[in-house]
């Protein structure tokens, strides 16, 4: 292998213990720890795992979490006014509601009515607007911890030819919106794109995220390419991979991401950041 790795687990440790220090320097000052609101409907085995490592997150930082546990039934109505609820309550700064939700609920419906201030996930059309005219607020955070993870290797991004692949709301969206911001010239690859091959053989900074275990061969990477894999895959041994050919894209890379320990642990990291901020930027006075 010649790329370098990103340590994702080791930078989300880092910002933890940053997030940590100022919620003591906080509470020292008199000032109310933060809180955050998560909310789960139904009992998917994995969103369950993520919604808990969430929640001991926060813990750990020393926020307030405040889990709300609804059943898979839950009405859509029931939900709104939960997160009304939320929207009123001084003691919560962030609202998070767990994707995906039951197939009975609208999500974008739900996910507009946090409000813009508490959408510590950077979801709301509002923040994304933010994002999109280079004023951004509340970022989401998948894409905001790549950000931090593509700093943390020192190379300049402006200029470079970026591809992403994979163009959901969540991740390749407003990962589009993010390189754009940091100077790139962004493709965003789909599932209509035509000839994928040549398009990520062109990336310098390569990000996928299309949740398909070894989707992009080792052999596309262009040599010296960045490459950011965002896809948590379970095979059926049991064994974590990504949606990139790992060991072959690693002796073309320059630096690359491992699964896991790469950007899941960043999403939750950026989420502390994005508690912290809008507790400090939006509710100081409490
Ligand atoms: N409203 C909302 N916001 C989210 O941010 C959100 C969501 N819904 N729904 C589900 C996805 C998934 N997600 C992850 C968070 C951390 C890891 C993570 O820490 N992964 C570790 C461990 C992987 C493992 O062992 O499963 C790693 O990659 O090293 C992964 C995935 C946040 N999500």
């Amino acid at each position: 292998m010649t790329a370098k790795l990103i340590d994702g687990k080791a930078i989300a440790q880092n910002i933890r213990q940053q997030v940590a220090t100022k919620v003591s320097d906080r509470k020292a000052a008199g000032k109310r720890a933060p809180g955050l609101a998560v909310i789960l409907v139904g009992t998917d085995p994995a969103s369950q795992v993520y919604v808990g490592s969430k929640r001991k997150a926060c813990e750990e930082v020393g926020f307030v979490s405040k889990s709300f546990d609804l059943d898979a039934e839950t009405s859509e109505k029931d939900l709104l006014a939960l997160i009304d609820q939320c929207n009123e309550d001084d003691t919560i700064n962030g609202i998070l509601v767990q994707l995906p939700l039951p197939a009975h609920i609208d999500a974008a419906k739900v996910l507009e009515r946090i409000h813009p201030e508490k959408d510590v996930d950077g979801f709301h059309p509002y923040n994304v607007g933010r994002l999109c005219q280079r004023i951004p607020v509340l970022r989401p955070c998948t894409p905001m911890g790549i950000m931090t993870l593509i700093k943390s290797t020192g190379v300049n991004t402006y200029g470079m030819d970026a591809v992403i692949v994979g163009a959901s709301n969540i991740v390749g969206r407003p990962m589009s919106l993010e390189l754009l911001l940091a100077g790139c010239t962004t493709t965003v690859c789909h599932r209509f794109t035509k000839d994928l091959e040549a398009k990520v053989r062109s990336a310098d900074l390569l990000v996928v995220a299309v949740g398909k275990p070894g989707f992009i061969p080792g052999e596309w990477i262009k040599p010296g390419a960045v490459v950011i894999d965002v896809g948590i895959n379970r095979l059926d041994s049991g064994k974590l991979v990504g949606d990139v050919q790992f060991e072959e894209a690693a002796e073309r890379a320059s630096f690359i991401t491992p699964v896991p320990g790469g950007v899941g642990p960043m999403t939750i990291a950026s989420l502390l950041e994005n508690t912290l901020y809008a507790a400090e930027r939006f509710h100081d006075h409490r």
